[in-house]
């Protein structure tokens, strides 16, 4: 039995179309990044806090393997997890704009006494962005609860001149990289 320990519907939309059944799980693991820790560490880690806060829900059922996954925005040596406010996502539009970002989405698979665990890093480069643009989007409210206050899914598709990478990644759960650690598991075949 796979679990998912998520409650992104993204994330839970994307896994199925991997064709596996699983179930969910709620987790809140605090995102706050270490001072120095650098940046694929903290993606990664914050992943792994998911995947484990979910075990811990399932422990009493052998055999159960949980998925936990993190997606951040990642400019320089900053990291843009979801902002806080509509202000604070203006600001990461504007700093986005014109320029080439990193999308990382870590990935943990576990169960009792096994892990295993893949990431997803792509480059997106956005047009530049007037601030009636970024006003326009703001207003549209889709940068709600996405990391570096944009979906590649929807309006802000416009904003992207090129991808290279996944944009299953990009969107939070990478298909190529899913389905190859279920497969590593045998929880696909
Ligand atoms: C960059 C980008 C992010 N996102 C989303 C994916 C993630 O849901 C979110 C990043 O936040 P996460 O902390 O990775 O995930 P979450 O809080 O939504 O869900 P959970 O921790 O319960 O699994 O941003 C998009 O939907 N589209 C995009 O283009």
């Amino acid at each position: 039995m796979l679990r998912l320990a998520s409650r992104s519907p993204r994330r839970s939309e994307l896994l199925a179309r991997l064709g596996v059944d699983f179930g969910l799980l709620e987790i809140d693991v605090p995102e706050v990044r270490g001072e120095s820790e650098p940046p694929l560490d903290y993606v990664s880690r914050v992943a792994r806090e998911k995947a484990g806060a979910g075990l811990l829900q399932v422990v009493a059922v052998p055999g159960t393997w949980v998925l936990g996954a993190d997606t951040e925005v990642i400019l320089g040596d900053e990291v843009f997890g979801k902002p806080v406010d509509a202000e604070d996502a203006a600001s990461m539009l504007q700093r986005l704009s014109g320029r080439t970002h990193t999308v990382a989405t870590a990935l943990w698979l576990v169960s009792a006494g096994q892990e295993q665990h893949a990431i997803s890093i792509s480059e997106v480069t956005f047009d530049a962005l007037d601030d009636a643009r970024i006003a326009r989007y703001i207003e549209s409210g889709e940068w709600q609860g996405k990391a570096g206050a944009y979906g590649i899914q929807g309006a802000a598709q416009e904003f992207i001149s090129h991808l290279s990478g996944s944009h299953s990644g990009v969107m939070g759960l990478p298909l190529f990289e899913t389905g190859r650690l279920l497969r590593q598991c045998g929880v696909i075949a």
